[in-house]
């Protein structure tokens, strides 16, 4: 098998991991199962670019149990993990990744898995399907279309369908209600803090939070530094969105009068600048800065260098800023997704990419049962009941069926008081 890892040895090390999340991911292993007795990627080549770590490699083996060849990058230049990677690789995964690749490194990386000539793309920020339509146009009539994991990722990909640009269909898997309301919510939520902790071994009690963006993710980082004693502060551009927060008992201000309150604050937008050179001008002194959205660009380092006099690597993961007046900012993990970039950061707990992927891998096979025009397509309802029924059996929960009668009341609208 071709692969480019950082150390092949690593791979007993990753093999622990591997083995220890697929005890917590139950639905994944049933579907892996399944596809084992059907093989229905025989013949079919998958490509993915997706954070390299134990869940994701998982993934990619229940793809290879039901028949297929898989190629994996990762989608983040800091995420993956190394002898997780390894492992991948030793157990018959085409991988190709390392954590600490510069641009030029990940892009090449994403060239290497499309060397496999694959069937179906399996995306996490739609990096991959931009750089095929725009570098690899030879292998788009090959393509039977694309699984994207993320909230930016499907924004993306809406805009380029709207274009007409969009050359083949891609599945919404963000927008299952079994990825969004639990892996941006719940896993987003733990993972966010549990990086932010581990990467500055501060207290997270009687702190104030900034939160930007209330969307699906900033509630449930708001949800969870509200828990551990935090007093939040959520920033927003939605009116109904504030008002929620403002409801669920949040204070809601500007992000330019937040920040001078701010001992944390986690940007949660998937948008660019939304801190940036005025916001700079007024944070607290000592802030720490992390971004939980999407890429880098959501706090604006270039700005923050502008206005500092020195800057340096004061611990791992960890940027000091040292501003002209005197006062010292901090940015984790350069800004990049601080639960996986990170090296504390381990990405969302099994439990959660458990209903994740195997979101993405039901929707891969669904692609292949499909002749969709180019687009973008909501993941089909009957895959969301299933990986969510599979979950509840899981965890030996048992809930009410709707009696005929029930079935009957709830489509009758003669039936009065
Ligand atoms: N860290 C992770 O593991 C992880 C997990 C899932 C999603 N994501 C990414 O996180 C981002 C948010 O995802 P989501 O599902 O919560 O999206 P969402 O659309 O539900 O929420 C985003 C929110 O940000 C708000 N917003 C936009 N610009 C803003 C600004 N300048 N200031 C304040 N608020 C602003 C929007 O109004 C919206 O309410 C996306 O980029 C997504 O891809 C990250
Ligand atoms: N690739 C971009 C896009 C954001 S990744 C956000 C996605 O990461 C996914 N994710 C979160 N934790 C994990 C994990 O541990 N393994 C694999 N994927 C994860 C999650 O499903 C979410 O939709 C970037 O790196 O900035």
């Amino acid at each position: 098998m071709p692969y480019n890892v950082k150390d092949i040895s690593l791979a007993p090390k990753g093999k622990e991991k591997i083995e220890w999340v697929q005890r917590h991911m139950p639905v994944l292993e049933h579907i892996k199962r399944e596809f084992e007795e059907k093989k229905p990627f025989k013949g079919i080549t998958i490509a993915s670019c997706l954070h390299l770590e134990p869940k994701t490699i998982n993934l990619g083996l229940t793809l290879m149990a039901g028949g297929a060849e898989v190629a994996m990058t990762g989608c983040n230049p800091l995420s993956t993990q190394d002898d997780a990677a390894a492992a991948g690789a030793s157990l018959g995964l085409n991988i190709y990744g390392w954590r600490g690749e510069t641009t030029q490194e990940y892009y090449e990386n994403i060239h290497r898995v499309l060397d496999h000539e694959p069937d179906i793309l399996i995306d996490d920020g739609a990096d991959m399907i931009f750089l095929t339509h725009r570098e690899r146009p030879e292998l788009l009539d090959k393509i039977k279309g694309a699984c994207e994991e993320t909230t930016t990722g499907i924004h993306r990909l809406r805009a380029m369908a709207e274009d007409g640009a969009l050359r083949f269909p891609v599945v919404a898997v963000n927008d299952a209600y079994t990825k969004y309301l639990f892996d941006n919510r719940y896993g987003t939520g733990q993972s966010t803090l549990d990086s932010i902790m581990g990467t500055t071994n501060m207290l997270i009690a009687g702190k104030t939070v900034v939160i930007c963006g209330y969307g699906w993710c900033g509630r449930g980082i708001a949800m969870r530094a509200e828990g551990l004693g935090a007093n939040v502060i959520i920033t927003e551009v939605d009116p109904i969105r504030a008002l929620e927060a403002r409801m669920d008992g949040f204070r809601v201000m500007k992000v330019n009068e937040a920040v001078k309150y701010a001992d944390i604050l986690i940007t949660a937008t998937g948008n660019i600048d939304v801190v940036s050179l005025e916001d700079f001008k007024k944070m607290k002194d000592g802030c720490i800065m992390a971004n939980a959205g999407h890429f880098n660009v959501e706090i604006n380092r270039d700005d923050l260098l502008s206005l500092s006099v020195d800057n340096r690597i004061i611990k791992e993961d960890i940027e000091e800023f040292i501003l002209s007046d005197g006062r010292r900012l901090y940015l984790l993990a350069e800004g990049r997704l601080v639960n996986l970039a990170s090296s504390r950061g381990q990405g969302h707990p099994a439990e959660i990419m458990d209903m994740s992927f195997s979101l993405q891998a039901l929707s891969a096979q669904h692609l292949l049962s499909m002749d969709y025009e180019p687009g973008v397509y909501k993941s089909p309802d009957e895959i969301d009941l299933k990986v969510a029924r599979l979950k509840l059996e899981s965890m030996n929960i048992e809930i009410d069926e709707l009696t005929p009668r029930q079935v009957e009341y709830l489509s009758n609208w003669q039936e009065g008081t």
